[in-house]
């Protein structure tokens, strides 16, 4: 069975919002409930576990309630760093689960086409995400703003979610972290970290993280795309 485990559990400090940024509108519709909703139709998904803030349970639950999925929508909570959250959301999926998708909540377009080819490529390479190649030249800077170095563009990739696994490698993944207190910005790098090889394969430039406020129009502008 194939699980996915979609944190929702931050601030949103970026958007500087009075509500955090999940619970925004796009076209009337909560950005999490677009979020939870492709992975409820998809075939291919049989457990969705969210995790949020304790203190938004009040939210969720309107938003759960409204939309009718059709799938059981597990309740795990976050904790203080990205990491922390969707440690506590795997702890919460199914021990007969093969794969594990790790998708942010914030990442309201992801696709049923990202969806399965990335379950399709982690049958085969047991760690896949998505990401895309990045457009712009890329410079490392040191503290004073000088740059160091420039990095061949065709190696540079901007990586999304969905971050997908064996369960049992992430699992593994997210123990030998939690013991090393190592923190890594995605789930990929603790997989990094125990020496597997992580597959990049092809997301989507709309599959964007809402991270501020201009991500609200951009986010409008895919969805009148539709
Ligand atoms: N402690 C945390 C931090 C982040 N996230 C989730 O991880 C995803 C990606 O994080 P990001 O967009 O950086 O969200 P925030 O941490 O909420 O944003 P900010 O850094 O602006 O506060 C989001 O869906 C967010 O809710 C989480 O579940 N738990
Ligand atoms: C996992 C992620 O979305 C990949 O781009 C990103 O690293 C999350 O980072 P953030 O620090 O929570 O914005």
């Amino acid at each position: 069975m194939n699980s996915v485990v979609i944190v929702a559990a931050g601030k949103g400090k970026r958007m500087n919002s009075n509500i955090n940024k999940q619970y925004i509108k796009l076209k009337n519709k909560e950005i999490i409930a677009y979020t939870i909703d492709i992975f409820d139709k998809n075939e291919n998904i049989d457990e969705i576990v969210v995790v949020i803030r304790k203190e938004e349970e009040f939210f969720v639950k309107q938003v759960i309630n409204k939309y009718k999925f059709n799938k059981n929508v597990k309740i795990a909570y976050g904790g203080s760093e990205r990491q922390d959250s969707v440690y506590n959301g795997i702890k919460e999926v199914d021990l007969n689960c093969d794969i594990v998708l790790i998708h942010d909540g914030a990442r309201p377009f992801v696709t049923d086409e990202i969806i399965n080819n990335s379950i399709k490529e982690t049958k085969k390479n047991k760690a896949v995400v998505v990401g895309v190649p990045v457009k712009d030249t890329i410079k490392v800077i040191d503290d004073n703003n000088i740059i160091k170095n420039t990095p061949q563009r065709k190696y540079l990739w901007a990586v999304q979610t969905p971050q997908v696994f064996e369960y049992k490698l992430i699992k593994k993944a997210y123990e030998k972290a939690f013991e090393e207190n190592y923190y890594g910005t995605d789930d990929a790098t603790l997989v990094e970290n125990l020496g597997y090889n992580v597959k990049m394969i092809m997301g989507s430039y709309k599959n964007i993280k809402i991270t501020t406020k201009e991500d609200i129009n951009f986010g409008e502008e895919i969805l009148r795309m539709r």
